[in-house]
């Protein structure tokens, strides 16, 4: 399935269940930077990246301090740290959503995800009502499919705002925004897992599709070839996922320890 990969020209994918995981997933189409390296050129790499926003006060604000990762073509990689790290806004910036103010990228562009006619993909007559559609079936509370709803959008790159608000008429829309609203219904109704085993099943077939993926859930680790830990606005560590599984356990025992003292 392809919904997860289904951004138009949007890399980031945020999963269907939390808006704290992403995925940045590239074909070998176009190159933003060429870094010199001696390994096999990579399908998603950062350099020393860091980025500082302003915020209304006029305080500048570092989110991204220094970040490097480095994700082979044809692997899943999955990017890990606590709330409010900065894996977001490293996948924003490795999408060329953001610029950063340093550091190097290196990213292949996305492929798009095109449906033969998207008209007959969208029933309902707003994009909320349309992607929450599906969701009928499944016995959800009301906060439940509005938060389906929002991720899913997020995740096709229908960032819900005040250009892209959820009650706009599906009437109003381009083709290709209708196309990912068809999308975002799917992955709306896609299970926990589902999605993440779909990555997978997508990515590595010919080196051809790479993905990195933010996540919380050590257990998602499993489906990944490497992942990167990110803390405070820096990556970490990165590697193989029985070391970064270690890794993170021990923080966490080091962590909960601390608190049975
Ligand atoms: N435009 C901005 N203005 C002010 N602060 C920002 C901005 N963008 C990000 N931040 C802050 O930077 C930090 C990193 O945010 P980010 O969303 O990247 O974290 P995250 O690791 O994805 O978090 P989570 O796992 O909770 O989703 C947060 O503290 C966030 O509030």
């Amino acid at each position: 399935m392809a919904h997860a990969f289904a951004g138009g020209t949007s890399a980031i994918c945020r999963c269907p269940h939390d808006p704290g995981r992403a995925a940045l997933v590239s074909r070998p189409r176009h190159r933003l930077r060429v870094l010199a390296s001696s390994l096999p050129t990579p399908a998603i790499e950062g350099q020393g990246v860091e980025l500082s926003v302003t915020t209304r006060r006029g305080r500048v604000l570092p989110v991204l301090k220094d970040c490097s990762l480095r994700v082979p073509p044809g692997q899943l990689w999955m990017l890990l740290g606590p709330n409010g790290c900065g894996k977001s806004t490293l996948l924003k910036v490795l999408a060329g959503f953001l610029n950063p103010s340093s550091g190097t990228v290196y990213i292949n562009r996305p492929c798009s995800y095109v449906f033969q006619n998207p008209d007959h993909q969208v029933v309902m007559p707003t994009v909320e009502s349309d992607v929450a559609f599906g969701l009928g079936k499944l016995n959800l509370s009301l906060d439940e499919v509005r938060s389906r709803v929002s991720q899913s959008l997020d995740a096709v790159g229908m960032f819900t705002n005040i250009l892209h608000p959820t009650q706009r008429p599906i009437q109003t829309l381009s083709g290709g925004q209708k196309q990912r609203v068809a999308i975002a219904g799917a992955l709306a109704e896609a299970s926990k897992m589902g999605v993440i085993k779909a990555v997978r099943k997508s990515v590595g077939a010919g080196g051809e599709v790479s993905a990195l993926w933010v996540t919380h859930r050590l257990e998602e680790l499993r489906y990944a070839d490497g992942a990167i830990y990110m803390e405070d606005g820096q990556t970490i560590i990165q590697g193989d996922v029985s070391t970064i599984s270690k890794f993170i356990k021990k923080k966490q025992a080091r962590y909960f320890g601390h608190f049975e003292l």
